[in-house]
């Protein structure tokens, strides 16, 4: 069984793939270990359509890798990928929260750069979370709404 974690940036997707499976995969730890450097970087250097393509290749290459796998943020915006998520017979748990949750929740942690956080301005994200968040609806087969829980009540959540 292979279980995807999707949502917003800073719902919680690393966090809580870390407490449901010791050996859990998460896409953007893959997608460094590639291209040998920080994200941030790399979107500097590249841009963020390299970074898109990176990111399909390794969605297609583990849709049919049992277990639990934490999604980048941005990994609806391809039809492509909601496609092979679809149809790759995994559970997708959607982490759904308000935007103004998300925002605290990225910028309080110091310990991930986000380059579309540094980038762009709070309004220029909440559109973005506004075009995403129907396309996580779209494809999640369970939504969890994050806001005011902890990661153990949520993972008790999505356990039951
Ligand atoms: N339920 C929660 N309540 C409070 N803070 C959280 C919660 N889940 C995650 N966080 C914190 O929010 C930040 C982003 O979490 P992360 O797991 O990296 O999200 P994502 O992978 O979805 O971007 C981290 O600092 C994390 O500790
Ligand atoms: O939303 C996005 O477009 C992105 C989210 C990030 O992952 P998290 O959602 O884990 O922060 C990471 O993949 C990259 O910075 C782009
Ligand atoms: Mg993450």
């Amino acid at each position: 069984m292979t279980t995807f974690l999707i949502g917003f940036m800073g719902s919680g997707k690393t966090t809580i793939a870390q407490l449901l499976a010791e050996d859990f995969i998460d896409m953007d730890y893959v997608i460094v270990e590639r291209i040998g450097m920080p994200i941030s970087t790399f979107f500097a250097e590249a841009g963020e359509g390299a970074f898109r393509e990176i990111e399909s290749q390794v969605l297609e290459e583990l849709s049919q890798n049992e277990g639990v796998i934490a999604t980048g943020g941005g990994i609806v915006t391809s039809d492509d990928n909601r496609r092979i998520l679809s149809n790759a017979e995994a559970e997708i748990i959607y982490l759904k929260s308000d935007f103004d949750t998300l925002y605290q929740q990225i910028s309080m942690d110091t310990t991930n750069v986000r380059p579309l956080f540094i980038d762009k301005s709070r309004e220029e994200l909440q559109e973005i979370f506004e075009t995403r968040a129907p396309l996580y609806e779209e494809i999640a087969t369970q939504i969890i709404t994050i806001s005011g829980k902890t990661p153990e009540e949520i993972i008790k959540e999505i356990r039951r």
